[in-house]
């Protein structure tokens, strides 16, 4: 599957659904050839029959000879059509991985923007039906079908045979049908826990330093002990009685070997069968039971994928899990931005009690223009960035950019729409290249280099040890918090997107990082982008030409930075108005689900604006 086909698939409908349809042919190949594996298999039992019943009572060499002769060539059948199954089996989990693989990673990777909420672990799930696809257990499913014909060939041998082996079958089903209800509560229990457990280790070594520094390392080993000790004792509970099933299963079925031998040696004694039917019974009984005995030894495994399936299944059901619109190649935006009446609350499921984080926020900015949002800490500032490049998506209300939404935009061309420097700047394991062309294979490296003059990185990159060739990320070089901000703002005006948005982009500059800021925030503005800076220091928005003042997640201020700034600092210079009559508390905000109100100013003549606290206003003045 071509990378674009794979992309479509987990675009268009339920990836998952039509990759499972794409493996039936290869179903179909591996049902027909375990059809030959378990006919072939009986080549075993009727060469015993022929060798002690007709050759030895013959005595003729030559009938030996040209027996054996047939049983090598039906051997080597046996061996080819064997290893073509095992092979095909391999192709189709590679084949699931690569048809799945880029749409589960995209939706993994719009699950972690908050915008789905989801119990999966996709990737994860991939890889365990992966495994399983390609392990024994699944030849042994594909046998199981064809136990009826070993215990066909064992009733015309003697109807008795037939039914020792079918109890014994039946007593092998049940110990497995037994062993999966065990294991079925434990395994999705267990598997929860550890993936708690897999997600606090994660998150400690993220903050290693911090535990070291601070002492916390032992308190954090002992509740992580507690955490993967639950896990253990989860997994434990089933699998004590599941390890016990599988012994005794292996063990009955050495006994039913010997019970069926017994059998054999009175029927002969009794005259019902040949001498050779007694050693061709018991290797059929064998091969009639060995799936059956796979399948107990390798229901853990087995348990695992039915569970990761059923998982995968739900995850591409859910529509938040794929991109149902961004398959259109728009051309490159040209307008104005507009943001109307945008409410978010926070991630989480529906119907849950979710906070407001914004509330009915109206905008528009003209390409070219800068705006600059001020606000206290908590007060939406990084929730209006995320809205604003479309990592959330808004509760009501909607945010355009040259008349279209972002969502309208394929995933491949909105990197030429959108430039984000988030608070937190992680740098992806890679070169500083890769880094800031986003890891675009086909990046010039004019156009690298150009981005990384536009935010004043050029140099710095290369004092670096290997200039732009140099690795960054994990373990790799490590970088300063400004160096990474700057290699990250690099990234962020890469291309010269149509819309950048820098949240808190100079918390770790120096003056000459603030001086490169308020240039690269200018280059940008000539070039035509519009500039959105979230900021708590005033030097951030020294080159935007509006701003808006946020508050508890509304626009307190907005218009032209002169105004806004000289209107809020004559209020905060004025004498408090006397209270002549009660003012009107704030109209209550819509309840989620509501549509929001009409009118881009959210407060009526009556009602009081929010007002920014005493440190933003000062932040103002000094701006
Ligand atoms: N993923 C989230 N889930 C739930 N609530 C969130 C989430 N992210 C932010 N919030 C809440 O949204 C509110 C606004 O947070 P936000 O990060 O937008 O503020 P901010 O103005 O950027 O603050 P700061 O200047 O301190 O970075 C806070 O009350 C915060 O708890």
């Amino acid at each position: 599957m071509r990378p674009s086909d794979q992309t479509r698939a987990g675009i268009g409908g339920n990836a998952y659904e039509s990759v499972l349809r794409g493996l039936r042919g290869g179903v179909l190949v591996v049902a027909l050839l375990s059809a030959a594996i378990n006919v072939l298999m009986l080549t075993g039992s009727v060469y015993m029959m022929q060798v002690y019943d007709r050759v030895l009572s013959s005595g003729s060499v030559p009938t030996l000879v040209s027996l054996f002769a047939i049983v090598v060539v039906l051997y080597g059948f046996l061996a080819l059509y064997d290893f073509l199954r095992g092979r095909l089996l391999g192709r189709m989990a590679i084949r699931l991985d690569r048809g799945l693989g880029t749409a589960t990673f995209r939706a993994w990777i719009q699950g972690g923007t908050g915008t789905t909420d989801h119990e999966a672990q996709p990737l994860r799930d991939l890889e365990t039906l992966r495994g399983a696809i390609a392990s024994p257990g699944a030849q042994a499913l594909f046998d199981l079908p064809w136990l009826p014909l070993f215990l066909g060939v064992l009733f015309v041998l003697h109807p008795w045979l037939g039914w020792l082996t079918v109890g014994g079958a039946l007593t092998g089903l049940a110990l497995t049908l037994a062993n999966g209800a065990i294991l079925g509560k434990s395994l999705s229990r267990s598997g929860a826990l550890e993936a708690t457990a897999r997600s606090f280790a994660d998150g400690s070594r993220r903050d290693s330093q911090t535990l070291v520094a601070m002492g916390m390392e032992p308190a954090v080993n002992r509740h992580w002990r507690r955490l993967q000790d639950a896990a253990l004792a989860a997994g434990q509970i089933g699998k004590d009685p599941s390890e016990g099933l599988a012994a005794v299963s292996r063990a009955f079925r050495m006994l039913l070997q010997s019970a069926i031998l017994s059998l054999g040696a009175y029927l002969v004694l009794q005259g019902e069968i040949s001498a050779g039917s007694i050693i061709a019974a018991t290797v059929l009984a064998g091969r009639a039971l060995a799936p059956v005995d796979q399948i107990t030894g390798q229901w853990r495994l087995i348990g695992r994928a039915l569970h990761a399936h059923r998982r995968l299944a739900a995850f591409f059901a859910d529509p938040a899990a794929r991109d149902p619109q961004a398959s259109v190649d728009l051309p490159l935006p040209k307008g104005e931005l507009i943001v109307s009446q945008v409410t978010k609350f926070a991630p989480g499921r529906p119907g849950t009690d979710r906070p407001r984080l914004l509330t009915q926020m109206s905008f528009r900015l003209n390409p070219g223009d800068g705006l600059g949002v001020i606000g206290n800490s908590a007060a939406g500032k990084s929730t209006l960035a995320r809205v604003l490049v479309g990592a959330w998506t808004p509760d009501a209300g909607e945010v355009r950019l040259g008349g279209a939404l972002l969502s309208q935009w394929s995933a491949e061309r909105l990197g030429r729409v959108v430039g984000y420097l988030p608070q937190q700047v992680d740098l992806l394991p890679g070169t500083v290249r890769d880094n800031i062309a986003r890891f675009d294979a086909g990046a010039s490296d004019a156009d690298v280099i150009a981005a990384a003059q536009m935010a004043g990185v050029h140099d710095m990159i290369l004092a670096l040890p290997e200039g732009y060739a140099t690795r960054v990320g994990d373990h790799w070089t490590p970088l300063s918090g400004g160096q990474k901000q700057r290699i990250g703002l690099a990234r962020a005006v890469y291309g010269t997107p149509a819309l950048v948005v820098l949240d808190e982009p100079n918390s770790n500059l120096d003056a000459a990082g603030d001086a490169a800021l308020a240039r690269a925030i200018l280059a940008l503005r000539q070039a035509g982008s519009i500039v959105v800076v979230m900021a708590h220091r005033p030097s951030a928005i020294a080159a935007v030409n509006k701003v808006l003042i946020l508050h508890g997640g509304m626009a307190a201020e907005f218009g032209d930075k002169e105004t806004v700034l000289s209107a809020a600092i004559a209020r905060d210079t004025a004498p408090p108005p006397a209270p002549a009559v009660v003012p009107a508390p704030p109209a209550p905000p819509p309840a989620e689900g509501q549509p929001a109100r009409s009118g881009a100013n959210i407060w009526s003549a009556s009602q009081k604006r929010p007002r920014p606290a005493r440190a933003v206003r000062a932040a103002l003045r000094e701006a």
